[in-house]
């Protein structure tokens, strides 16, 4: 069996059209199904017609491939900058879960310069470019300007499938940032499951992945790992733990993990468009009392929950990790 089958194929194309005829309102009706479907029932889609330039998305994929090509002296020197806390941006390659190391590197930056509020650009200020290759900066720069487009698209249809004005999801965020993380997976060189990204669950509201066409990102359903294959150029998307509060539990925020690969080497390029250190993170009247439901879970401000989940870097090897389920309400 195709493992991917089940994994929702969603084509935005209708969101990306300027004009908001009948025949196009009823179009994005029917993606908002496929879309509120897929979050409910796999919390991961998969989105084609995006609006990404795909050679954009190639070019970006192959700088990546650049700069983790070079030798490990040059990688470590883009160090994160001291008190770029919670997540220092810049070069790791010391990265851990459940305790365990993760096979992976990662080059971390914030993106918040497109807004037009300087005082809002707290956290890009930490970012630190590598010097090498020279074009990194130019190709980057414009990759996540479109990516940053994509997934404000999506943070609205998501709203929308949920019957919600288009823009709460983006206003509860609070302010406009996304992470931006450039993945490599070197190869494992060995048969079966290695750990290059040990399982988690996503902090923030949504994270849309691109990869190259090496397989090894999975989601658990059930319990079974599912291999997720996108097709080319395809954004892999999954609710993250913020989204899954807010819905109270409608919206799924799943585990998944990415095994490396014996042979080829993986990429991938994530955004997680996140709420500020300082958003309220509480199931919405909407999922709770306007439809009879308590609360599932209590509520937090961002910054606690990404304190919690910093301290799960520092655990002894399988220690149990803080996530979602340690804010739900006993009942
Ligand atoms: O590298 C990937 O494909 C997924 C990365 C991921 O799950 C994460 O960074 O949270
Ligand atoms: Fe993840």
């Amino acid at each position: 069996m195709d493992q991917n089958q089940g994994v929702p194929v969603i084509d935005m194309a209708p969101f990306l059209e300027p004009d908001s005829s009948e025949a196009i309102s009823e179009k994005r009706k029917a993606v908002l199904q496929e879309l509120r479907k897929a979050c409910e029932e796999w919390g991961f889609f998969t989105v084609i017609n995006h609006g990404m330039n795909l050679q954009l998305l190639e070019k970006a994929l192959k700088v990546s491939e650049e700069f983790f090509g070079l030798p490990l002296e040059e990688k470590l020197k883009v160090k994160p900058t001291p008190g770029s806390t919670p997540y220092p941006a810049g070069f790791n390659n010391e990265n851990r879960s459940q305790g365990m190391r993760d096979d992976k590197e990662l080059l971390y930056f914030f993106l918040d310069e497109s807004s037009t509020d300087v005082s809002q650009r707290r956290y890009s200020m930490y970012n630190v470019w590598p010097e090498n290759p020279p074009h990194f900066r130019l190709v980057i720069d414009e990759f996540t300007r479109h990516a940053e487009r994509t997934t404000k698209m999506l943070l609205r249809a998501i709203s929308e499938s949920l019957g919600l004005p288009s823009n709460l999801i983006y206003d509860l965020s609070q302010e406009n940032i996304n992470m931006f993380l450039m993945n490599y997976y070197p190869p494992s060189g060995v048969e079966g499951h290695t750990q290059g990204l040990g399982h988690h669950r996503d902090g923030g509201i949504i994270t849309m992945v691109a990869q190259n066409n090496v397989a090894g990102y999975q989601l658990l359903k059930g319990d079974k790992w599912i291999t997720i294959e996108p097709p080319e150029g395809a954004f892999v998307c999954n609710i993250g733990d913020s989204l899954h509060v807010w819905t109270n539990g409608r919206y799924k925020s799943v585990m998944h993990r990415v095994c490396s690969h014996k042979t080829h080497k993986r990429f991938s390029l994530a955004f997680m468009p996140t709420p500020s250190a300082l958003a309220q993170i509480a199931p919405l009247p909407n999922f709770t009392t306007e439809i009879g439901s308590p609360p599932k879970y209590r509520a937090f401000e961002y910054m606690e929950y990404l304190k919690l989940r910093f301290k799960n870097k520092m655990l002894p090897p399988n220690a149990k990790e803080t996530g979602i389920d340690d804010f739900l309400i006993c009942q």
